[in-house]
């Protein structure tokens, strides 16, 4: 949009004014916050209003994506980027003596997610209006977002992370689109005079959905798409309900959208997480055909103007839900409803591990959404059936959606849609072969790949200025809107001058955290070390442990040659470990009690520094991932579905330390072997190891000194306060078996270390490898990845220039 700094200022104190009756010069940051979003509402509102009408005046085909989780960060700075006034806003308030940066901090960041796959949801609706595509967002309002971390004696400790307390200014509750949820109840089927079996509720228990809209501005381009989250609310209630009972209904009621399940990978079979699964989805599905109507197209087209995208397990009951109201309310028959909903619904797997599968039982889905479940009966009963016809009986056993008294979500949503695809080659790859072959065999056309991305605005034009400054200079700007054109950037790749600003802005970016993490943590951290960075969910299969051990090793090799040539390191953690999860808590406190074991010795040197940053998020990744030499993305072959902080850490020139996992495959393939560090076991051999047992990990702590010597320090006392967590630590690596080989990859992970540490004494080639990655990133950008989907799964196309 164009705005003149005097208008931007006018406006400014205008809204000040009506807002807070009060002039700028009295206002508190929060307020000055408050008074900026709202004007920031004001400058998008017109085109969020036009882009609808055109949405419906074209009766232009919309996709929704239904996320249990949207990790969106705040959203300040990606707004006013996004309309194109970042620069004229900060140089406003400058003349009206505020900082930007102040009134950016007092923005809540919303945790309404556990880690990659909310962020990645949050990407996408960013890339989705900004490549003018109607795509919209459908999740849940949570009150409480993901629990606030906190180190107690280097223990992990949940507070709850009341984002809402001051109000939520992107926000608009919009009473009119409430729609009424049902549970509970009993349901039975009637045969009517035209001999159709009718459904007949009764006694369900009514929640009022009530959605908040969120406006998702795409960049300088006029689009702005929505994100509705619903919110649990009780109904209107009659005069006879008495008090107790309303406040008891209410509590339950409200319970529904009060806070997010805090685990990542990992399914919780919680009857109030089904609640809220079967909360929003039927909000969103309910809300997206009540629209549907206002453009008077058949319902049997609905699949021409609607998609519905299932991210993970958790919409799933998007499928049967959308039966119900073709079924039950559009008196559509069972064909005709079943072909519009598979093409309709789509569904993404971002996880093979075997504890995140969904699976209900079934007395709680049938006590809980009586007529979902007959539905969901009869799809499974109409699968077997076809299936028994043309299928070994196996297959059909293995792949039925109702199997040992549990629904399979998996399944349900699989058999539902018209799309299933992973989140990286190797994992959709690992889908068709092993994880779903069944399914692959049934449905080969239904299986596609769509690697994950990442937006550039926030993670590189927002957190990286600098880095941005410097590119633009180079090749232009027009890699923000094109970001395969940063691999322009490769003709410096010899550029000595380059390579030497390159340098300097990554060292000014270490020093800007190093800043923080004094002020923060009261640690001193030198900017000259090497920042080797591990920023994602704590989880045995990430190796967070692979990690610790090694540096064991080195704080060892220290210990007994001080003067020994390491260049020194930072080691930087970011984790949060879902609560119910006690291993990962344990490898919490451990990291936290050889951090202060290695912290406090002045033996070494200050050649070793471990930070372990406390709450890790979105805020805090901004911070550290401009300041990352080193990205470590280390889990077992074949057990990260993609990962995306790799990503974001490569755009920003780190340089990539990785198994042949997930989607650092394609950064390898991207950026060629001599631009990135690979080590270890590949997944073949991982699934070699599964089949013929022949892991032994007690083997590699027989034979190797080194590997000893640093498991024996978890249980001999040298790591102080950790004791039971050492020992643990120790028995699930030597004893039970190490379940993700890192006594296995040890020694191959220590040689790696050890490469980067004499590559890095070589300022040049490593900026030059850093310039290689940052050329290589542009392929991983979430733009290209919504048009794929837009293009190969939803069908929808962006026709919005048109008018
Ligand atoms: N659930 N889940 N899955 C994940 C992440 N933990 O959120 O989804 C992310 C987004 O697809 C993936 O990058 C990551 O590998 C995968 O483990």
């Amino acid at each position: 949009m164009d705005l003149s700094k005097r208008k931007f200022k006018d406006d400014y104190k205008k809204m000040m004014t009506e807002v807070y009756s009060m002039d700028i010069s009295e206002a508190e940051p929060t307020e000055q916050f408050f008074v900026l979003g709202n004007l920031v509402r004001t400058y998008s509102s017109k085109n969020w209003s036009h882009t609808n009408q055109v949405y419906v005046e074209n009766k232009q085909k919309q996709t929704y994506y239904f996320s249990m989780e949207f990790l969106l960060g705040r959203m300040l700075k990606s707004n006013l980027l996004n309309l194109g006034i970042l620069n004229t806003v900060r140089d406003g308030l400058y003349d009206l003596g505020i900082d930007l940066e102040t009134i950016v901090q007092m923005e809540p960041d919303p945790g309404l997610g556990n880690g990659g796959l909310g962020r990645l949801a949050a990407c996408f609706i960013d890339s989705m209006a900004t490549s003018e595509i109607p795509g919209h967002g459908n999740g849940i309002r949570f009150k409480y977002g993901l629990f606030k971390q906190k180190f107690v004696n280097g223990y992990q400790v949940e507070l709850p992370e009341n984002w809402l307390q001051n109000g939520n200014v992107w926000e608009t509750r919009k009473m009119h689109a409430a729609v009424t949820v049902r549970l509970y109840g009993k349901v039975w089927l009637e045969k009517t005079a035209s001999g159709v079996l009718e459904p007949h509720y009764e006694g369900a228990q009514k929640v009022l959905a009530v959605p908040y809209d969120t406006a998702v501005i795409g960049y300088k381009n006029d689009v702005v798409n929505t994100l509705r989250l619903w919110s649990a609310e009780v109904p209107a209630q009659d005069e006879s309900t008495d008090y107790w009972s309303f406040i008891h209904q209410r509590n339950q009621i409200e319970s529904i959208s009060e806070v997010l399940y805090p685990d990542d990978s990992n399914y919780e079979g919680r009857l109030l997480r089904l609640k809220q699964e079967y909360f929003f989805v039927s909000a969103g599905v309910q809300s997206i055909i009540r629209h549907y109507k206002k453009m008077r197209v058949p319902m049997l087209h609905l699949a021409e103007k609607v998609a519905i995208h299932i991210n993970d397990t958790h919409p799933a009951l998007s499928v049967p839900e959308l039966m119900r109201i073709l079924l039950d309310e559009e008196k559509m028959d069972w064909e005709h409803a079943w072909n519009v909903t598979v093409n309709v619904m789509s569904y993404t797997n971002h996880t093979i591990m075997s504890e995140a599968l969904e699976k209900w039982p079934i007395d709680m889905i049938s006590t809980l959404l009586p007529r979902i479940y007959q539905i969901i009966c009869e799809i499974d009963r109409r699968f077997t059936m076809k299936m028994s016809t043309l299928f070994d009986p196996s297959i059909v056993e293995r792949t039925r959606i109702i199997e040992c008294g549990h629904v399979k979500m998996a399944h349900l949503a699989i058999i539902g849609s018209h799309s299933i695809n992973g989140v990286a080659q190797l994992h959709t790859t690992i889908l068709k072969e092993k994880v779903l072959h069944d399914f692959y065999l049934i449905y080969p056309s239904k299986f596609n790949n769509k690697t994950n991305g990442i937006t550039q605005r926030r993670w590189l034009m927002l957190a990286n200025e600098p880095l941005c400054n410097l590119i633009n200079r180079k090749i232009g700007n027009d890699w923000e809107t094109t970001p395969t054109e940063l691999k322009m950037l490769k003709a410096f790749r010899d550029d000595e001058k380059t390579l030497i600003e390159l340098a300097k802005i990554k060292h000014q970016n270490k020093e800007r955290f190093a800043k923080h993490i004094q002020k923060t943590m009261g640690l001193v951290l030198n900017p000259d070390a090497i920042f080797d960075v591990q920023i994602k969910r704590l989880h045995a299969y990430k190796r967070q442990l692979l990690n610790l051990l090694h540096i064991l090793s080195l704080y060892f090799q220290l210990k007994d040659h001080p003067e020994a040539d390491l260049h020194p390191r930072v080691f930087i953690f970011g984790a949060k470990a879902a609560p119910s999860y006690t291993y990962a808590k344990q490898i919490i406190k451990l990291i936290n009690s050889v951090a202060d074991l290695i912290n406090q010795d002045t033996t070494i040197k200050e050649k070793l520094k471990i930070v372990f940053v406390e709450n890790y998020g979105v805020s805090l990744a901004e911070k550290i991932i401009p300041a990352a030499d080193i990205s470590e993305q280390i889990s077992l072959a074949s057990k990260e579905a993609s990962g995306t902080s790799n990503m974001k850490l490569m755009l920003n020139g780190a340089i990539t330390l990785a198994t042949l996992d997930g989607a650092n495959v394609e950064i390898r393939d991207r950026v060629g072997s001599n631009n990135i560090i690979i080590f270890g076991l590949r997944e073949e051999e991982v699934y070699q190891y599964y089949h013929d047992g022949s892991y032994h990990s007690k083997s590699y702590y027989d034979r190797n000194p080194v590997l000893r010597r640093v498991l024996n320090a978890l249980i001999d006392g040298t790591i102080p306060d950790a004791e039971a967590e050492g020992r643990s630590v120790f028995d699930s690596l030597v004893y039970y078996g190490d379940e993700y080989f890192v006594l296995r990859d040890f020694d191959a992970y220590s040689a790696a270390q050890k490469q980067i540490d004499q590559l890095y004494r070589d300022t040049l080639k490593w900026q030059r490898m850093a310039l290689i990655n940052i050329a290589g990133a542009g392929t991983f950008s979430s733009d290209y990845t919504v048009q794929q989907y837009a293009s190969q799964i939803w069908d929808v196309f962006s026709r919005i220039r048109d008018i």
